[in-house]
């Protein structure tokens, strides 16, 4: 099927019109449009309650659960937008990879893919494999009304990162090695990634995502040329299969702006810039006819209110010229953070660019 004969999504037309939908559009708001990564999570006790003894991973699979930690974020800080409450590596857990969400560490693989016998362990993703997601985002979309809900996923980039380090790592050298070693490895699994992705996001599409992110979280690990050759093609892959759905699609990571352009090139509609680049910069990296997504560093939330203000009208004044733009933190909340203060920082975005 090409990406022209996808089924339309039940995009619920009460979300067109929403400031997030068409800040992406790149068409005038009446206000910049809010919302955070890891908006959903440990920085709110209503969060720490709901989760009290239940793993990671299985909080993802229970769809009421799910609708409650998807919402409480937009009910307690206004946000523009709501992102699906799960986690990139539930997917992998889906088609059966032996893996699990270590607290304080992350995802952690039993037996990382290092050989092609290992490619074995990704087999591909249907719809049935998570029908809880399908579950959920009905109750979701029911909930939300006007507001848009953020589908989601992992890029292959990040997703092999786990896979083949077996879990987090600071400098990816077994993922390296391999892309390096044996690059005809490293694109049959990058590619067999891109379909699990493809598949993942099409679920939450067509359940009701007014939207998706592809989060490419470490590519900010390589060097363009590297990503161009190595990379790229599967994150493109992904964007083109879903790109019939007439959804916006937002490509992040940190620590890319020397990736920004490629990362735009790769299919994007939205291309998401972490706090080292700044925002009238960006733009003329990235190029025209791209919404941009950013770009507060996260730690300027644990700062005395007025110079969290003074930091946010720096990435407004950047963004003044931008066609589209969606404010952001330039990567996740951190579970510290006061939430009282992302709930000021909404507000301040809000009457500070009403139109
Ligand atoms: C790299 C990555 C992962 N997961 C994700 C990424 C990409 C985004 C990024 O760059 O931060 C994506 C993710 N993970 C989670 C969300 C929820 C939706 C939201 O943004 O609000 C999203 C979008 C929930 C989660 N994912 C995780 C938690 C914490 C687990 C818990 O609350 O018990 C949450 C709320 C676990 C997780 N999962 C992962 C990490 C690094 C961790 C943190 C480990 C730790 O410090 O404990 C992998």
């Amino acid at each position: 099927m090409s990406a022209n004969d996808a089924p339309r999504a039940k995009q619920p037309s009460v979300t067109y019109d929403s400031a997030f939908l068409k800040a992406c559009r790149r068409e005038p708001v009446p206000h910049t449009p809010v919302w955070f990564m890891r908006q959903a999570g440990r920085s709110l006790p209503e969060y720490r309650k709901v989760r009290e003894g239940i793993p990671m991973l299985e909080s993802c699979m229970r769809p009421e659960l799910v609708t409650e930690i998807t919402l409480q974020p937009v009910r307690r800080h206004d946000v523009d937008a709501a992102i699906y409450f799960s986690d990139i590596v539930v997917p992998l857990k889906a088609i059966g990879v032996d893996l699990d969400i270590k607290p304080g560490v992350g995802p952690v693989v039993e037996r990382p893919i290092r050989t092609r016998a290992d490619l074995a362990q990704l087999r591909d993703l249907t719809p049935e494999d998570v029908s809880y997601v399908t579950e959920a985002i009905g109750l979701l979309t029911r909930e939300l009304g006007a507001t848009p809900l953020i589908g989601f996923a992992g890029a292959p980039f990040t997703l092999a990162s786990y896979l083949v380090e077996g879990g987090p790592s600071r400098t990816y050298e077994n993922a390296k090695a391999m892309m390096y070693g044996d690059p005809e490895l490293w694109a049959d699994l990058l590619d067999r990634l891109a379909d699990i992705t493809t598949a993942f996001l099409k679920v939450q599409i067509e359940a009701g995502a007014s939207a998706v992110q592809l989060f490419d979280s470490w590519a900010g690990a390589l060097a363009p040329v590297d990503y161009r050759r190595s990379v790229l093609p599967a994150s493109a892959k992904v964007f083109e299969a879903v790109a019939g759905y007439g959804v916006p699609r937002i490509h992040f990571g940190v620590g890319t702006g020397e990736l920004l352009s490629l990362m735009g090139e790769a299919g994007a509609d939205v291309v998401g810039v972490d706090w080292r680049v700044p925002m009238d910069e960006a733009v003329r990296r990235v190029g025209p006819g791209k919404a941009l997504q950013g770009n507060l560093d996260p730690t300027v939330l644990f700062a005395p209110t007025e110079a969290v203000e003074a930091k946010t009208r720096e990435v407004l004044d950047s963004a003044a010229d931008l066609e589209g733009h969606i404010f952001n933190l330039g990567h996740g909340v951190m579970p510290s953070t006061d939430p009282d203060a992302l709930t000021r920082l909404v507000e301040y975005v809000h009457t500070h660019t009403a139109r």
